[in-house]
């Protein structure tokens, strides 16, 4: 995927490039107004660039340079948005077959069975999209925009209408959607959480320009960036494995480096990759190995970076293995003392699990 665009719309400049890997989940954030929308609708073909290039899997959509400007319908791409935007009059199954059949047989990679199957819709094929529930929506607008055998899937945030029980009933099948048929996928989202659970990549965007782009953990990791995804964004994400799926007492290790860490019972075999984010507001820190403690997470390290912006937080990065993010208050900042360098314990609250993910991308 390579996307290189320049477009003054009003008084906002759009100016955007990255490259992302051919496969896997590409996510672009930023906050509100930051032109993600517009990036996607220039991608689709839906927004004229005033100057750039467009190419996906090699295949060219858009350059300036050469006079190329394929029409939407010549683009290959199936768009997923935020409201789904089901055909009310159609049944289910007719909505699925819609663009499907716009698309030549020999084109063709996936078939409606595969699409039902995945999307777990069969039981919904003859309804009309009024008596579907949002998740069920999506889930169809999912299954419509895969069944024109796409070379590339757009989704606008394809979750931000639904409330959470909703959202992480779509989440795995968005997650498989691009385990399964390889198809690279731009994701559009403001939504930490979301990212985290189903991208290898991250484009991050503010006032119409990227800030960073590159594989996630390293950019959550960057401490430039730390500060920028916000306050109850902020956090490490460490890419573990499943070593123990369940102990005597329920819990499941995941390992990383020589370290183990024990988090709440997830459903995963031994080996199954697994990332973990740990909000920063989650990890204490003490200057001796705690005696009796509720945390069920503590790993000796030493504090890599001290970030001080001024507030009444201070945002400390410990190597512990894997970089690892904490905020403390100013006060305990001010009597641990802390110093670059200085050997510390981490101790670890509670850590959210994105199961699905953690590939490599
Ligand atoms: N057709 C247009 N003409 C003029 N300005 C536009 C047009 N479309 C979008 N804009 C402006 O471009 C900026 C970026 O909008 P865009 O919708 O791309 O942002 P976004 O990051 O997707 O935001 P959100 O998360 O709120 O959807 C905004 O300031 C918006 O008002």
């Amino acid at each position: 995927m390579e996307i290189n665009v320049k477009r003054q719309q009003g008084n906002f400049f759009v100016n955007a490039a990255f490259r992302s890997a051919d496969s896997g989940v590409t996510a672009l954030y930023g906050p509100s107004g930051a032109g993600k929308t517009s990036i996607v609708n220039m991608v689709a073909g839906l927004m004229r660039p005033d100057a750039g290039r467009i190419a996906v899997n090699g295949h060219c959509l858009f350059d300036s340079g050469q006079g190329i400007d394929l029409p939407p319908e010549r683009r290959r791409i199936g768009y997923v948005f935020q409201d789904g935007r089901l055909l009310p009059h159609l049944s289910v199954r007719s909505n699925l077959t819609y663009g499907m059949r716009r698309t030549p047989p020999d084109r063709r990679f996936v078939d409606l069975d595969a699409v039902v199957d995945l999307l777990g819709i069969g039981h919904l094929l003859d309804r009309r999209p009024a008596k579907l529930s949002g998740g069920e929506k999506q889930r169809v607008a999912i299954g419509r925009a895969l069944l024109t055998s796409p070379a590339m899937l757009l989704m606008d945030e394809p979750l931000a209408s639904l409330d959470a029980s909703r959202k992480s009933e779509v989440m795995p099948f968005i997650s498989r959607l691009s385990r399964e048929f390889a198809i690279p996928i731009l994701y559009v989202s403001h939504a930490l959480d979301e990212i985290l659970n189903l991208a290898n990549h991250m484009v991050v965007l503010e006032k119409g320009g990227v800030l960073a782009h590159g594989r996630l953990e390293e950019l959550l990791a960057r401490p430039d960036l730390h500060s920028r995804l916000g306050p109850d964004d902020s956090g490490s994400v460490i890419s573990t494995t499943v070593e123990v799926p369940q102990d005597a007492s329920g819990l499941t290790h995941l390992g990383f480096g020589d370290c183990i860490l024990k988090v709440a019972p997830i459903e995963a075999s031994a080996g199954t990759p697994v990332r973990v984010r740990v909000p920063a507001r989650n990890v204490a820190i003490a200057l001796a190995p705690p005696g009796q403690t509720s945390f069920q997470n503590v790993f000796a390290g030493k504090v890599d970076e001290i970030l001080d912006n001024q507030t009444f937080f201070v945002d400390v990065r410990l190597n512990i293995g894997a970089p690892l993010w904490a905020r403390i208050t100013r006060q305990s900042f001010q009597e641990l003392d802390l110093k670059t360098g200085q050997p510390v314990f981490a101790l670890i609250k509670s850590v959210a699990v994105s199961l699905g993910s953690g590939r490599e991308g």
